[in-house]
């Protein structure tokens, strides 16, 4: 293969351009990044090896080492892990796939704006091997892959294009050659990258957990002995060199959770999850039982934008006897926990089973069992103890629980006894959020049901007609304002003996004396109206399932709401936003005979159920009506103009 040349996908150039002309102060974490590409290649080789011992050709030692070259301005990083082949070559340092340094470019972006440009962004982002640009003037990578023949030699001086041409190398493995720009070497250097003593300190600082020795050579001087182990004076010095390890291998985890500073959990969970803020949870366990294991777990400081999405890939890290398994494994936490972040490292996890059946195994279910009730028991600790810290993870992760109460019925999980407690809802009583019990355990006297409103924010609730009601008997409503909320509820039906009770959908009871009276006399002047119900309910045809006189309302003089039976409008819309319109709510529309309004109708009706005003008068009060739930009329236009010429008259 003749000499090839490519060039850098544009996200690539743009991230290169960046490391070039480095607006960064932090320029050793180059260091860092490329160790750690270096002990992610050893990981893979050597799970790999598990199953292919001659992966390995004879050579079991894994190794990071570091050659810094003073005379020629060289820092070298090779490692005998598992290597790349031209294609990986070509797709793994030519484009950007990570999804983590995509997220760096836009934080970079919103900070740029924001004209904080000073940050150590990649210090938390870890945008990986192209930092190598930020120190180097070129990079060389001389890399074979474990198993095949041909080795590959790319090359690089970040302005836009890469070469690839064949090359011989005797191990497999990827040797980094960094030709270290004028700022980085030599002695009067502030950042001298060949100086051997920064490089160790930056190993300590940076690299210590990584779980193969990074090593180095060291030459000392001395002059031979003799014998009897006495210097020989008068001989010359004689060099020797000694391969020392610089890092201490243990990984974090491993560590008494006591001897473990915050700064170092924050680092290790900002590096090893490209995490950008701080963990806002850590749980650090160890347990020997049926089954030992340490799990480090953390709950990130901010959700990630697609923890909703089909694309976001949920999972934590297994580990076994400290060697890496598996990135994402998404069967040892229930979904609804599918934020978490973090590791399991466990001597009883088998490393010679296949992915797929560890991923069923006894052993794997029992830990996640341990430790979603671990997780769930801190969270429970939080609300009743840190109510603000409480509150800032539901804020993040509320929506994950809510979600978890009711597709647990459909996994066959029974989360609604486990979650019921950890959900809050916003409370017409002080616009705070409380629990369902906080509720229940202030009813009045004599409520019976949990009452409900759905809207999309606090604002449209308070402004439904039917909340007027309540509000004037003192009776404390819950506002849904996430179309998850609605199901949750459904889900979990009643607490305490006490049903949930929406009040924009079936018959409203407010269980007291006057609300019974009213409703009596209602149903006698819904009898004396029953010919213009019916009229309005023929004219509006299928948009609604009936017409009715209302109990629910005082000053308001329409509204719309849902059959007890089948979905509510709130739900009927989250299902469209779901893509799944054919889930209607049977809307019914209900008319306030207390309303002023409601005279001026039934002199229209008597005009004739055909006239123009009383049909208008129909499409007027049923677009008010959905205007109130925040649904569009099916025609605005229609609808504005209907307003304007009746404001005429
Ligand atoms: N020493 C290496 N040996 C084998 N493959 C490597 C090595 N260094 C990098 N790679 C490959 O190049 C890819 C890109 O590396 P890069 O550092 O840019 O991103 P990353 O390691 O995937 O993510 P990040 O560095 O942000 O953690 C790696 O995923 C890996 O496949």
């Amino acid at each position: 293969m003749a000499k090839e040349t490519h060039e850098f996908q544009a996200e690539t150039k743009q991230l290169l351009d960046l490391m070039v002309h480095s607006i960064y102060t932090n320029h050793e974490i180059f260091l860092r990044e490329l160790i750690s590409n270096a002990s992610d290649a050893i990981d893979k080789l050597h799970y790999q090896s598990l199953t292919n011992g001659d992966l390995l050709e004879g050579d079991t030692a894994f190794e990071i080492h570091l050659t810094p070259d003073a005379d020629a301005h060289t820092l070298t990083i090779s490692d005998n892990g598992l290597g790349m082949n031209k294609q990986d070559l070509m797709e793994n340092l030519g484009t950007i796939a990570q999804s983590g340094t995509k997220a760096f470019l836009e934080k970079l972006k919103e900070s740029q704006d924001a004209d904080s440009t000073d940050k150590d962004l990649i210090g938390q982002f870890g945008v990986g091997f192209y930092s190598a640009f930020m120190v180097a003037d070129k990079v060389t990578v001389v890399t074979r892959k474990a198993g095949e023949e041909q080795a590959y030699k790319w090359e690089s001086t970040g302005d836009g294009e890469y070469s690839l041409e064949e090359c011989q190398k005797p191990k497999h493995g990827t040797t980094i050659i960094l030709s270290l720009g004028k700022d980085f070497y030599g002695d009067d250097s502030e950042e001298n990258y060949t100086d051997k003593m920064t490089l160790q300190s930056l190993v300590k600082k940076y690299s210590d957990y990584i779980r193969y020795p990074i090593t180095m050579d060291f030459t000392t001087k001395e002059k031979p002995k003799d014998a009897d182990g006495k210097v020989i004076e008068d001989a010359p010095e004689e060099e020797h060199t000694e391969t020392r390890t610089l890092n201490s291998m243990q990984p974090l985890w491993t560590r008494n959770k006591s001897d473990i500073k915050p700064e170092e959990y924050k680092e290790f969970f900002q590096h090893q999850f490209y995490e950008w803020e701080e963990p806002m949870e850590i749980f650090h366990n160890r347990v020997e039982g049926a089954v030992d294991y340490t799990a480090l777990l953390f709950i990130p400081g901010k959700a990630p934008f697609n923890l909703y999405y089909a694309d976001y890939e949920p999972g934590i890290q297994l580990y076994s006897r400290h060697v890496f398994i598996m990135d994402k494994c998404k069967d040892l936490l229930p979904d609804y926990l599918r934020f978490v972040k973090g590791l399991v490292d466990s001597p009883d996890l088998s490393l010679n089973i296949s992915r797929e059946l560890l991923q069923k195994s006894r052993e794997l279910s029992l830990i996640g069992r341990n430790l979603e009730k671990t997780i769930l028991k801190t969270l429970k600790r939080n609300l009743e103890k840190d109510r603000e810290k409480y509150e800032k993870f539901w804020a993040e992760y509320g929506k994950s629980l809510k979600i978890g109460v009711y597709s647990g019925m459909m996994t066959g999980e029974n989360n609604v006894e486990k979650l019921k407690d950890l959900l809050l809802f916003m409370s017409s009583k002080d616009g705070k959020l409380c629990t369902i019990k906080e509720y229940v355990d202030r009813m009045k006297d004599g409520q019976q049901k949990i009452y409900y409103a759905t809207g999309k924010d606090k604002e449209a609730i308070e402004g439904l007609p039917q909340m007027e009601m309540l509000r004037d008997r003192g009776i404390e409503v819950l506002y849904m304002t996430d179309p998850v909320d609605e199901f949750a509820v459904e889900a979990i039906g009643e607490y305490e003996g006490h049903r949930f009770h929406s009040i924009s959908r079936g018959d409203l009871d407010l269980e007291d004396d006057a609300f019974k009276e009213e409703k009596k006399k209602n149903e006698e002047l819904a009898k004396d109206n029953e010919g213009l119900l019916k009229d309005m309910k023929e004219f509006l045809g299928d948009k609604v399932a009936d017409v009715r006189l209302s109990n629910r309302l005082k000053s308001g003089a329409v509204c719309l709401v849902a059959d007890a039976a089948g979905p509510s409008l709130a739900m009927e819309q989250a299902f469209a936003a779901a893509n799944n319109p054919m889930l209607k709510a049977r809307r019914i529309l209900e008319i306030n005979p207390q309303h002023e309004l409601f005279s001026k109708l039934t002199a229209v009706h008597d005009q004739g159920k055909d006239s123009q005003s009383f049909k208008d008068y129909c499409n007027l009060l049923y677009d008010q009506a959905l205007l109130l739930e925040g649904i569009m009329p099916d025609d605005p236009v229609a609808f504005a103009n209907k307003v304007a010429s009746l404001m005429a008259k």
